[in-house]
């Protein structure tokens, strides 16, 4: 059984997935949205729903649209008004995949990030939070980049790192790159007919940066940010498939594991890889000193940690820093990301969740650190 045979086994089908659609596609020739396309991948993404699986969408096209909306034919340089297409086009896109899935009773939701909201913890949590709730709730998140307070990345029209980065923030297991190749091929088969198509290759190999050459037309990212996009996700353990977007029925054929476009492997484990991706993502800022039954709970039951479990707490640390779990003799039982202050934290240590906001006055979250967010060493 080869890589993909394997991931895509009855047993260990991917379970959460989140989907790129980049410009190059969901553009009908640079002009405005190919909206019967994205009725097709919604279409798509519904059954993938249906059959259990989570999706997180991340969508260009928002410049896209608006430069369709205001009537403008070609794409400009300047970053304001590449901005304000994307402004006036964001809400055109979002309406188009409300209308989509609203046809399969799925509500779909609008989220827009930047990169900084990845490297700051507490929006980092906020992020996560919200995002993992929208699934739970069976609701599709809709993201794309926050062109109003971006330059580089509107520049650059680069949403796979992007992508990259929420299949880290959600811990999905596998990222899929739609585009408008049928996947990577050993040189940018635009210029190079002779270009093979390759199935399947670790994404750390250093090959993939030669083949990747340079930037696209539309979107202008290339296969370049989609062979980094591959390297980000893996460092939380998902694999990559880039692929085309208008091979029919994409999705629902690469779950039932047809070779379809290029799978690019994460190497690690990805239990090892999510541990090390949180632990080495933040640095410790504190310490929690648990007792016994906390940490039998942690251990034997995958719980999250509650208040009432914690009997002392060092450091300085604000919501979504990293701390780190100790049991009364010292030794390390977990790591993960906080949800409230050390100053906090003194007050509601020891303290059943009933009692936090009677201590507080008020209360952000039953838990003091989400099993979600928690490591066990
Ligand atoms: N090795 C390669 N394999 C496939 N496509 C390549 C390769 N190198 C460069 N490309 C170019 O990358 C383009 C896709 O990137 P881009 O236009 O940014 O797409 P998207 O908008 O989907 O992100 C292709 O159309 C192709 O011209
Ligand atoms: N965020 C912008 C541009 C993003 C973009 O084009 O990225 P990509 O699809 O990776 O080439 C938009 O929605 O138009």
């Amino acid at each position: 059984m080869n890589q993909r045979e394997q991931f895509f086994s009855a047993t260990a089908k991917p379970r959460r997935w989140v989907v790129k659609i980049g410009s190059s596609l969901l553009t009908d020739n640079g002009r405005t949205l190919d909206v019967p396309a994205i009725n097709g991948w919604v279409t798509q993404m519904a059954q993938l729903r249906q059959q259990g699986i989570e999706v997180v969408l991340v969508s260009s096209g928002a410049v896209a649209a608006g430069m369709s909306q205001l009537g403008w034919k070609e794409r400009p340089d300047r970053i304001h008004e590449l901005q304000a297409a994307a402004a006036v086009g964001q809400m055109g896109l979002v309406q188009t995949y409300q209308q989509a899935f609203h046809r399969y009773q799925l509500h779909a939701a609008q989220i827009l990030l930047d990169h900084d909201d990845m490297s700051n913890r507490t929006r980092y949590l906020n992020a996560r939070s919200t995002l993992k709730t929208l699934l739970s709730l069976g609701v599709i998140p809709v993201v794309n980049e926050n062109d109003t307070v971006v330059t580089d990345e509107i520049r650059f029209g680069d949403n796979d790192t992007l992508a990259a980065l929420v299949t880290n923030l959600v811990e999905a297991e596998l990222l899929v790159i739609l585009t408008d190749q049928p996947g990577m091929y050993n040189d940018d088969p635009r210029s190079n007919p002779e270009a093979t198509l390759i199935n399947e290759i670790s994404s750390q190999s250093p090959e993939l940066d030669r083949m990747a050459g340079d930037g696209g037309r539309l979107g202008r990212g290339g296969m370049i940010t989609k062979v980094r996009a591959a390297r980000l996700a893996a460092r939380s353990g998902a694999h990559s498939i880039i692929v085309g977007g208008k091979l029919d029925n994409v999705l629902g054929r690469l779950l039932e594991g047809e070779s379809l476009g290029t799978l690019m492997v994460a190497d690690q484990q990805p239990q090892q890889a999510r541990k090390h991706w949180l632990a080495g993502q933040l640095q410790m800022r504190g310490t929690l000193t648990l007792d016994a039954g906390a940490v039998s709970v942690l251990r034997d039951k995958g719980t999250s940690l509650l208040a009432v479990g914690v009997r002392e707490c060092h450091g300085d640390f604000h919501r979504g820093d990293m701390v780190v779990c100790i049991d009364t003799n010292g030794d390390e039982v977990a790591r993960g990301l906080v949800n409230y202050s050390a100053e906090e934290v003194r007050l509601i240590q020891g303290a059943s969740t009933e009692s936090i906001r009677e201590r507080l006055g008020y209360k952000d979250q039953d838990e003091l650190i989400h099993r979600d967010n928690l490591v066990l060493v």
